[in-house]
């Protein structure tokens, strides 16, 4: 992966900005010396100092002053406070700068609007996955027109660090996304959590079920990566006439699978929305 000729900063230091920060080291595209971050929590910059080497520092602003990115990485409950801060203390050196915001509902609108001391604020949203936290991450982009082409890179750049990354022109396409891969990944693990309970029902002790669920769902994953097959047709190869799937299936479609995974990723969707419109 191109190294990126930019310092990043990062205001909150938790799971995702980890996440990033080991993504960007791992991947070449920044040193650490490149990198800093800021968290009100003393533990929290001890251990990002001791496992990457980056810069910390309990002050936001020194962050900004240090970096040509800036990624807000606190939960939207704290942004209000943390953006405000930022504009009193610092809002006139962001003008200069690319933010990214990672949290969940708050829209570009608000943090141009909480960040008023530096007009045309350049800002990409980002809404990543955790399994970012093993490179393995799927994160949705919206750029505002003030990103420039080469902004926009330098975004793709950092986010592509942790996983694969899709642009899209409508911001409003976000929730979409926090509902399908944002929120998918505990889909998953809902999904694995009732197989492995199915299988000890049926006398398997939990290590063995949790084994061979874990194996079938990466080898399903595999098939449908590698086979330019659709996951309907590779579903129907496994099911044979008159078969063990066939019967598993009757019950899924007869207790509406399909139709219960739809509702819950709109629900997803539709608090997304809720929660966009609540930080406006
Ligand atoms: N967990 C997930 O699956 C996903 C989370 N997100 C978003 O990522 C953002 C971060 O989430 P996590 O990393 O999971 O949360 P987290 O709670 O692990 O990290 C947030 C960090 O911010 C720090 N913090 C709190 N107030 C601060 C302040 N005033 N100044 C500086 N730092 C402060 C906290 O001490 C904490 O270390 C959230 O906005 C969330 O919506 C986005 C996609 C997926
Ligand atoms: O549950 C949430 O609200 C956040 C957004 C996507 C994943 N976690």
């Amino acid at each position: 992966m191109a190294k990126l000729d930019k310092t990043v900063g990062f205001i909150g230091g938790g799971n995702m900005a980890e996440a990033m920060i080991g993504g960007l080291l791992a991947a070449g595209v920044c040193e650490a010396s490149r990198v800093h971050a800021a968290d009100v929590s003393r533990d929290r910059l001890a251990y990002l100092k001791t496992t990457f080497g980056i810069h910390t520092t309990g002050d936001n602003c020194a962050v900004v002053d240090g970096c040509d990115v800036l990624v807000l990485a606190v939960k939207p409950q704290v942004m209000g406070s943390v953006l405000s801060t930022l504009d009193a203390g610092c809002g006139p050196r962001l003008s200069k700068k690319l933010v990214i915001t990672i949290a969940a509902g708050i829209p570009v609108q608000t943090i141009e609007g909480m960040l008023a001391s530096a007009p045309g604020l350049a800002v990409v949203r980002a809404m990543p996955n955790t399994p970012a936290l093993v490179g393995c991450g799927m994160c949705g982009m919206y750029a505002n027109p003030h990103v420039t082409s080469a902004d926009r890179g330098h975004a793709r750049a950092i986010l592509e660090a942790t996983g694969r990354v899709i642009e899209f022109e409508t911001e409003a396409l976000l929730d979409a996304v926090t509902a399908v891969s944002g929120s998918g990944p505990a889909y998953v693990f809902y999904f694995v959590e009732a197989m492995v309970k199915a299988g000890e029902n049926l006398g398997l002790d939990t290590k063995d079920a949790f084994a061979m669920t874990l194996q079938t769902v990466k080898g399903a994953v595999t098939l449908m990566e590698e086979r330019g097959e659709s996951p309907k047709e590779l579903r129907q190869k496994v099911t044979s006439p008159g078969g063990t799937t066939e019967a598993a299936l009757r019950v899924l479609r007869e207790k509406e699978f399909p139709e219960i995974v739809m509702t819950a990723i709109e629900a997803a969707c539709q608090r997304a929305g809720e929660l966009s419109r609540q930080y406006v």
